[in-house]
């Protein structure tokens, strides 16, 4: 049975209510989840049971929001092997900026780039066109724990 690492990366708190959606809807399936809101590569552990979701927004000029910012520093650093690492991306961000999500397609390039293996496509919420960014969970999580879970 995983133990989901959900990894964190917000500014406003948007993200953080969109992970905590996610671990309700995790934990009813009887999953554990760890939420991680000043991810470090120390405490996130590098095992096929424990995947990984990065929920992150995007902030700046397609900039990582700064709580999450020494993970991927981390990552690009240190340069771990995430082979027995499994993950997936919620990228939240604006389409009235130029580089839409940008903080999420940079922490996926970088996980791939580490051997990390990605389990779905990256979903990416749009907060212009759905205010409650949770509403977008409720509509992608069945076909999603479906197909993966
Ligand atoms: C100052 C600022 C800069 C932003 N820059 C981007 C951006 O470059 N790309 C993007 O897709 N969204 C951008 N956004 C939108 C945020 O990612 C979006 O509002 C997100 O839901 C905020 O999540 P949070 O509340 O977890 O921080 C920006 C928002 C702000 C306030």
């Amino acid at each position: 049975m995983y133990t989901f690492e959900i990894i964190v990366g917000t500014t406003l708190g948007s993200a953080e209510y969109v992970a905590d959606h996610l671990a309700e809807k995790l934990i009813d399936q009887g999953f554990k989840v760890n939420i991680h809101l000043d991810p470090n590569l120390a405490s996130l552990p590098i095992d096929h049971n424990h995947p990984w979701i990065i929920c992150t927004a995007t902030h700046g000029a397609g900039d990582y929001p700064d709580n999450i910012a020494p993970l991927a520093l981390q990552l690009q650093q240190t340069t771990p092997n995430l082979s027995r690492v499994k993950y997936a991306v919620i990228a939240l961000g604006s389409k009235s900026y130029d580089q839409f999500c940008n903080a999420g397609h940079m922490i996926d390039r970088q996980l791939a780039k580490l051997n990390a293996n990605k389990v779905s496509k990256t979903l990416e919420i749009c907060t212009l066109e759905t205010p409650i960014p949770e509403d977008a969970i409720d509509d992608w999580y069945p076909e999603w724990a479906n197909n993966w879970l």
